[in-house]
């Protein structure tokens, strides 16, 4: 591609020498990666500073390189003010500009982004679309998957998924947007056509400085959606009415508002709230009209994640009728409150909380029908936010019967550590059992007619990641394992 067309939105840079007739063969972010033909751009990170390889870069080959500071090199230096907006508007002039040729669903906030993803996908999917998604289980175009790294990838990752979908002839595509991402500007080049925040608690302050830093980077997905429309019509900020900062960010969004909620009166709402152990039911209201639904997802907080979806859904005209069909037959989401059964007298369930508040919730939605004990395998991850650790501890301890406290991903962390980090505010009702499996299998075999085995933490994830390796570790696998074993025995 020529060098003008890739510059096409960046406006102001001051370009070394000429590059008018430069021709780009492919972009560059790592100079591990980079390919001849390429133009490196340069990213300062948080271990280290894409600055620093140039020399690598040219001698890869790039015929030349993007940056902010000054940099000594060979070929034409393109300097810019931010990096990451210009990769990320290069990444997308690149690929053609492919979200504006998509239907672009963003969804931010610290709980339920996959999961009010998949019941998206599902919706759009029954209403004859074709999907896409991105987020923290895989990327899905069209039906076919591809694993990932991270729950929104880099933009230059992004665009190219993007590019991909516009090729597999996905018209929805509907994206996690996390709070990294939107820090780091990964999602700069997107057009995004709808927002939704789901909620706001404790999650990533080992990222952000403080709570504030951390509204503030989920606020920007809501900022960038600029006001008004653009040639693919109206945007639409989707708000949560009952999360904490639900108040400033509406104040703040200057795009057309559709609130949901339950406590508080919004446009989209549920009324009769029945929660029970085989599901919710309740009554959909909505500017469309009202329905009643009898869903098999459990507990409050997939009420709200309902609600979202729903709210997507109305504002593309799906149905009031093709909307409860949807959620009366979702198939749910891997490793979100997963019932693992093999007959045994007593209830498992595996479920991704890492946080305190789904944690809460979780054990809340358990102990409204379980009629024996709660029993909670969980750990919490190395190199994250340590202030949620004595958190999630405490909140195992109160709701659950009996905590087991184990490792998740320690990364480089030392278990024992983390461990101490939870213990921090409780002195009884735990044990700790390093060994994940084991912790399981201690749990399980625990387990009396009409309890109730919650392994939190990990979910969907097949591996348990120590020192930058990842060993093979599926929960609902090792649970069903141990299950089968008691069952022969
Ligand atoms: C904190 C964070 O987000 N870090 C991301 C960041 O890393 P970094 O800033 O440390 O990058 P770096 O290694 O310092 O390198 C800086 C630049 O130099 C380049 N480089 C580096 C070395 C070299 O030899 N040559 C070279 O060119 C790198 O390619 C990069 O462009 O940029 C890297 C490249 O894109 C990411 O892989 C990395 O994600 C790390 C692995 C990570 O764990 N991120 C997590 C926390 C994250 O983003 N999580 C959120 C979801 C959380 C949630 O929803 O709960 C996510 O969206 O997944
Ligand atoms: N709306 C919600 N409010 C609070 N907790 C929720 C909500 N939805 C799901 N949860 C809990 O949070 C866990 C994670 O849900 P989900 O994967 O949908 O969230 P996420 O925002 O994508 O998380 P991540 O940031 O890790 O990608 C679930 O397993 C459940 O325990
Ligand atoms: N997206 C989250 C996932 C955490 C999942 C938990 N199992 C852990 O490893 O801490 C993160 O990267 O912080
Ligand atoms: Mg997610």
């Amino acid at each position: 591609m020529r060098a003008e067309a890739l510059l096409e939105n960046i406006r102001f840079y001051r370009a070394t020498s000429q590059i008018n007739n430069l021709d780009i063969k492919g972009i560059s972010m790592d100079s591990r990666k980079t390919l001849p033909g390429d133009i490196f751009i340069c990213m300062k990170g948080i271990k280290a500073d894409g600055h620093e390889f140039v020399a690598d870069a040219v001698a890869k080959g790039a015929v030349a390189i993007m940056a902010e500071e000054p940099v000594a090199a060979p070929v034409p230096v393109l300097y810019v003010n931010d990096t990451s907006r210009a990769l990320a508007m290069t990444a997308s002039a690149f690929y053609h500009f492919p979200t504006e040729q998509l239907r672009l669903i963003g969804i931010t906030g610290t709980n339920g982004k996959t999961t009010v993803s998949y019941l998206l996908d599902e919706l759009f999917t029954h209403h004859r679309h074709t999907t896409g998604v991105i987020g923290t289980i895989q990327v899905k175009i069209a039906g076919k998957t591809t694993p990932v790294q991270h729950t929104t990838p880099d933009s230059l990752s992004l665009q190219r998924y993007f590019a991909q979908m516009v090729e597999e002839s996905v018209d929805t595509c509907i994206m996690e947007v996390s709070s990294h991402a939107l820090d780091q500007g990964r999602v700069f080049g997107c057009d995004f056509d709808v927002a939704v925040f789901t909620n706001l608690t404790r999650d990533h302050l080992d990222y952000h400085e403080n709570f504030e830093d951390y509204f503030r980077a989920k606020s920007l997905l809501f900022a960038q959606l600029g006001n008004g429309y653009n040639r693919k019509g109206l945007k639409y900020a989707i708000i949560n009415k009952d999360a904490t900062y639900a108040t400033r960010l509406i104040q703040s969004t200057s795009q057309t508002l559709l609130t949901y909620g339950i406590q508080e009166k919004a446009d989209v709402r549920a009324l009769d709230i029945r929660c029970s152990e085989s599901g919710t039911s309740y009554l959909l209201q909505s500017p469309a009209g009202d329905i009643k639904v009898n869903s098999p997802l459990m507990g409050m907080f997939s009420i709200y994640n309902m609600l979202a979806a729903a709210s997507v859904g109305l504002l593309y005209g799906i149905p009031l009728t093709t909307i409860k069909k949807s959620f009366e037959h979702t198939s749910g989401v891997k490793g979100r409150f997963e019932p693992v059964n093999e007959g045994q007298p007593f209830g498992v369930v595996v479920d991704y909380a890492h946080t305190p508040d789904s944690l809460e919730n979780v054990l809340n939605t358990i102990r409204q029908f379980c009629k024996g004990k709660v029993w909670v395998v969980v750990g919490c991850g190395g190199d994250r936010d340590r202030t949620k650790r004595p958190m999630m501890a405490k909140v195992a301890v109160e709701l659950g019967d009996y905590a087991i406290f184990t490792t998740d991903n320690p990364r480089t962390e030392d278990p024992e550590d983390i461990f101490h980090d939870m213990i921090e505010d409780i002195s009884i009702g735990y044990e700790w059992v390093p060994d994940r499996k084991s912790a399981i299998q201690k749990a399980i075999q625990g387990a009396r007619k009409g309890d109730m085995v919650l392994i939190a933490g990990k979910g969907h994830e097949t591996y348990q990641e120590r020192n930058g390796i990842r060993t093979h570790f599926d929960d609902c696998e090792e649970a069903r394992k141990i299950l089968r074993t008691i069952k022969e025995t």
